[in-house]
């Protein structure tokens, strides 16, 4: 079949290539024009033949929608549009209203796998209704990962983003874990070899993962992370799984202190410890440290 990719950067770039192969054509629209088939989205929408199935790769918010806001003015009824990114899922029946108006059709769509996606396959997250899915099919077969699993229709329009949120939420709170422990055994002067230690855990263990295998790399590059700052950015999912805990009353405990911890990591010196310091001062004059 064929498709409009908008957003040909890390990743929309590698599933263009990814689509290619299964034998599809592709036809890819980004602001740069080194990386462009086409040098418009009125280019990219007049050149593709109805139905059209146009893919949405940019950041969330503000890119996604300008290009929705552009889209829902080229395209035809009976078109449909996928965000693939990570947009906000409360975004996402807010884009399906307004392309509807339009008698356009808008799928949402989760998408993890990262930079080792084009070889192994994109795990797909979507929602939104059949009929819409069903001209998105054969997009989705060429991504997924080859096998069994690695995609779902998760439910309505922004089931596809908040089952991605989710898997977010999880993998802040699977990273910080074993962050924890690493930082414990490099801690103790009795384990000599800490790399070696989530080596042999990769096979056999109750905690072989996949983000312990990338572990493990990291620790290859560079054994002790001497290289690195202990600064994590965040770009928003993991506050918005804590928000949707919030909302729900469900209580998420890890996920919430592994987004907190990543905060704490941005902060030279931390305020409220200072204000810890200071009370346990005035109330039991324990010693503080000043600068
Ligand atoms: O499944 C994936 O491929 C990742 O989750 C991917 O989507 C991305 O790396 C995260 O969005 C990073 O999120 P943070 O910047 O919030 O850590």
């Amino acid at each position: 079949m064929e498709l409009g990719l908008v957003g040909l950067g890390k990743m929309g770039g590698n599933m263009r290539e990814r689509i290619r192969r299964a034998g599809h054509t592709v036809l890819g629209y980004d602001r740069n024009p080194d990386l462009a088939d086409v040098h418009s989205l009125q280019e990219l929408v007049g050149k593709l033949s109805g139905p059209r199935v146009i893919w949405v790769m940019v950041p969330a918010g503000g890119p996604t929608q300008s290009t929705i806001d552009e889209l829902a003015e080229l395209l035809e009824p009976g078109d449909v549009v996928v965000d693939g990114g990570n947009s906000r899922w409360t975004d996402d029946e807010k884009h399906a209203e307004e392309l509807a108006a339009k008698g356009i059709g808008f799928v949402d769509c989760g998408v993890s796998g990262g930079v080792w996606g084009l070889e192994n396959g994109y795990a797909l997250m979507y929602g939104g209704d059949k009929e819409n899915v069903a001209k998105v099919q054969p997009v989705f077969d060429a991504l997924k990962p080859e096998g069994d699993f690695g995609s779902v229709h998760a439910g309505k329009v922004g089931a596809g983003h908040f089952a991605k949120m989710v898997h977010n939420g999880i993998e802040y709170a699977m990273m910080q874990a074993y962050a924890e422990g690493w930082e414990l055994l490099e801690k103790v002067d009795s384990v000599t070899d800490v790399r070696e230690v989530f080596r042999s855990w990769q096979e056999g263990t109750v905690i072989r993962s996949w983000l312990l295998d990338l572990a493990v790399n990291a620790l290859d590059e560079d054994e002790h992370l001497d290289e690195l700052r202990g600064y994590a950015q965040d770009s928003g999912e993991g506050r918005w799984t804590v928000e949707a805990a919030i909302d729900n009353a469900v209580p998420l405990p890890a996920i919430t202190a592994s987004l907190f911890a990543r905060f704490a990591s941005r902060q030279e010196d931390s305020p409220q410890m200072k204000m810890i310091a200071a009370l346990r001062n005035q109330f039991g004059g324990h010693a503080v440290e000043k600068k």
